[in-house]
């Protein structure tokens, strides 16, 4: 798995397009999202991840963890991103291992929003510009 974790004022984001034959299904209100305040985590979910899913969750959830505490931010956006690797994993691995790290942030305290799957969106990004505001991570499975 890639990350990019952008230390951001905001993101915001509005659903345009399908950008699968069957992306994920989403209601009304999900079709435009914002946090203030936020740190914005842009994951691929690469082919090598579909050996241990559960592995790079848990992974996952470590690095966004130690990011967000040394930038003091309680706000977690996961936005699926396809464009940080050129080995992606099948889209319905890459959606249920996104679901799992919103899920497991939740229950870790975090306030988490999720951009929606499988959809050409808009987005507004506000970068902090702090030194630590902008960092990547790649999480491989142990196995
Ligand atoms: N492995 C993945 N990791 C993260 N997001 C993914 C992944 N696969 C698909 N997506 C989601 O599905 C959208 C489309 O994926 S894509 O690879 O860019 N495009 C396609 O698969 C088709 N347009 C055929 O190329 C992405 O914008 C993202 O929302």
């Amino acid at each position: 798995m890639r990350m990019l974790l952008i230390h951001s004022d905001y993101l915001e984001y509005e659903v345009k397009d399908k950008a699968l034959k069957n992306p994920e299904p989403i209601s009304e209100e999900q079709k435009k999202g914002r946090l203030d305040e936020v740190l914005a985590v842009f994951m691929s979910v690469e082919k090598a991840d579909e050996t241990n899913p559960d592995e790079i969750v848990e992974k996952a959830v470590v690095e966004i963890k130690d990011v967000a505490s040394q930038v003091k931010a309680d706000r977690i956006f996961v936005y699926p991103f396809a464009h940080l690797s050129s080995e992606l994993a099948k889209p319905d691995v890459a959606l249920k291992v996104l679901q799992k790290i919103e899920e497991r942030l939740r229950e870790e305290g975090f306030e988490v929003k999720r951009a929606p799957f499988g959809y050409y969106k808009a987005f507004r990004l506000s970068c902090k510009g702090h030194p630590l505001a902008e960092l990547s991570r790649t999480i491989v499975p142990s196995g």
